[in-house]
């Protein structure tokens, strides 16, 4: 049985305008116009018990609104969604118990205490019994190596520790769904790194059912087998990486250094991408010239020392996609 079931999910947003100057105001007292904003239009999905799914769109796509209303925060405005046989937004105390968030962007940890005190209130307000807090918090500090900052102030910690302590905070009452909004926003390389390793562990290691949204192509390259794609608040693309590729672009490039840089090539189906030096990007169309096909019609006329092919970069094919939606 399916994790998370998201039926026809719809939000939109009422604003009210404003019109400039004093005269505005004064009539806007008595005349409010309100401006709707449809931030989602009618998702539907579902994501099976361990998976890891990628959640992604540009600005303003609707994955915030997404998140926020599966994770309990806001009631949409029509459709259904059932996590683990509950209605986050009903059934609210039960559901956040059995949950866990982060917001690259906030944190949940209090910004003046000890970032072990902190650790210890979410243990009461979640009520987590203590041999459980104590094994969970010695594996979290274990994993994402935080010994040396429990007693430091969250607000002296850099963005990647506290980032670090966010993801232990959202695990201490053993949640078995995951929901990551941007959890690598401003990291540096080395940190997207450890948080990556640590949201694999988790996913692999303890079966946790994970939603991430991200920007970041190389986390869901490094980490996500199946993504959604949202834009302007419908979904555009559900599927493997593989699918993604072939529904924009069957397009596969070949990267060869020859020993000359004199190279003439022309066949159907093939196009010389860049060249600088002896090295060329053939860029081609496999329905068309089969990468062993490409390979041979090159070696039998040019001495080559190296050569790869390669798909499109996901950003290339993501890019193409959004440019769609907008
Ligand atoms: N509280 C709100 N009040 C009014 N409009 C909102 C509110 N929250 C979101 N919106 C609007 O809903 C749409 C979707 O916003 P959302 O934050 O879900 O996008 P997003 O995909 O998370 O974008 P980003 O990548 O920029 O974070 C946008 O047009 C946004 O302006």
């Amino acid at each position: 049985m399916s994790h998370i079931v998201v039926k026809d999910l719809s939000k939109t947003f009422y604003l009210s305008e404003r019109t400039s100057g004093l005269w505005g105001s004064v009539r806007g007292l008595f005349d409010r116009k309100t401006k709707a904003v449809q931030a989602l239009k009618g998702i539907s999905f579902s994501v099976e018990p361990g998976e890891l799914v990628g959640y992604i769109g540009p600005n303003g796509a609707g994955k915030s609104t997404t998140i926020k209303i599966l994770s309990g925060i806001l009631v949409p405005s029509g459709g259904t969604c059932l996590i683990g046989g509950r209605t986050p937004w009903k059934d609210r105390i039960q559901h956040v118990g059995r949950i866990g968030v982060v917001f690259g962007q906030r944190t949940q940890l209090w910004w003046d205490l000890p970032v072990i005190e902190s650790f210890e209130l979410l243990r009461d307000i979640y009520r987590v019994p203590e041999s459980v807090y104590r094994s969970t918090c010695a594996e979290m500090i274990e994993l994402l190596n935080l010994e040396s900052l429990l007693n430091t102030p969250v607000r002296q910690l850099s963005l990647g520790q506290r980032m670090r302590c966010d993801f232990a905070a959202a695990m201490l009452h053993r949640p078995d769904i995951l929901f990551l909004d941007e959890p690598t926003i401003g990291l540096d390389a080395v940190s997207k790194l450890s948080v990556r390793k640590f949201i694999k562990s988790l996913n692999q290691g303890h079966q946790v059912t994970t939603i991430l949204t991200t920007h970041d192509m190389d986390d869901i390259e490094a980490l996500c087998d199946r993504v959604i794609i949202i834009g302007n608040g419908e979904i555009l693309c559900d599927g493997s990486l593989a699918k993604l590729r072939s529904q924009v672009s069957s397009r596969r490039y070949l990267k060869i250094d020859l020993k000359t840089d004199q190279f003439q090539f022309e066949t159907p189906g093939v196009s010389v991408l860049n060249q600088e030096g002896h090295t060329i990007t053939l860029a081609f169309d496999p329905l068309q010239i089969s990468a062993a096909t490409l390979i041979q019609k090159i070696t039998e006329r040019y001495e080559v020392e190296d050569l790869f092919v390669e798909n499109p970069p996901i950003e290339e094919i993501v890019a193409e996609l959004y440019r769609g939606a907008r």
